[in-house]
């Protein structure tokens, strides 16, 4: 039984968190799905096509982590299933991110191996778990595919036994998730500001 206050309340989060992502040129063309996890085997999702700076709490559907939907003759998301995946295997995640901003698609093509090393940057603490620039902080990557379902494999046995908060997935965009979903915009918001560092850096070498 999804507790109807609760589902309000994740609804509203994702519809300011587009609003808030549009505005920041992450989430462009409709690119993006945003989640919440509501119980033990459901999350607030993103139906799929929505431009995600327009959303209203109509746009944010139900379904279970396999992303059968609950009540809904919407269609959720098409990456849906990598959002129920993190849910399934990360008992911390509380809200999931998927942005496509011009930093993470450049900076995730212009790497060849399947990791992204930052080190050195005072902001990395905003990555939940990370407590110093000291410490070096790895963002897997994976190639982008077409067949999701092949892909949230790829992407869960690359993430497999890793203490991270996110992954890239190649010419595409980022994967985030946190406690909760203010954390979760931070994380955006730091990771994005640390690619485009690594980006400037990578120029100047
Ligand atoms: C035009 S963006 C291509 C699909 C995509 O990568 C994305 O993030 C949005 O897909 P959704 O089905 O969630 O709208
Ligand atoms: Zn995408």
């Amino acid at each position: 039984m999804i507790d109807l206050e609760q589902l309000a309340r994740a609804q509203q989060a994702i519809v300011a968190a587009g609003d808030e992502l549009y505005r920041a040129g992450q989430v462009p063309a409709t690119g993006g799905n945003f989640s919440v996890r509501l119980d033990a085997t459901h999350m607030a999702v993103t139906a799929s096509g929505r431009h995600k700076g327009r959303l209203t709490p109509a746009d944010v559907m139900v379904t279970d982590f396999a992303v059968t939907p609950l009540g809904s003759p919407q269609k959720p998301s098409d990456e849906a299933r990598l959002h129920g995946q993190l849910y399934q295997d990360r008992p911390e995640a509380g809200a999931v991110l998927h942005t496509h901003s011009r930093a993470a698609t450049v900076l995730s093509r212009l790497i060849e191996g399947d990791t992204l090393w930052l080190e050195g940057f005072e902001l990395q603490k905003a990555i939940e778990g990370v407590a110093s620039h000291d410490t070096a902080l790895a963002v897997p990557i994976v190639d982008n595919d077409q067949d999701i379902a092949a892909l949230a494999e790829v992407a869960r046995e690359r993430l497999r036994g890793l203490d991270t908060r996110a992954y890239l997935i190649r010419g595409h965009g980022l994967y985030t998730w946190a406690r909760d979903m203010s954390g979760c915009l931070r994380q955006v918001e730091a990771l994005d500001f640390l690619f485009d560092c690594e980006l400037i850096m990578r120029r100047t070498r």
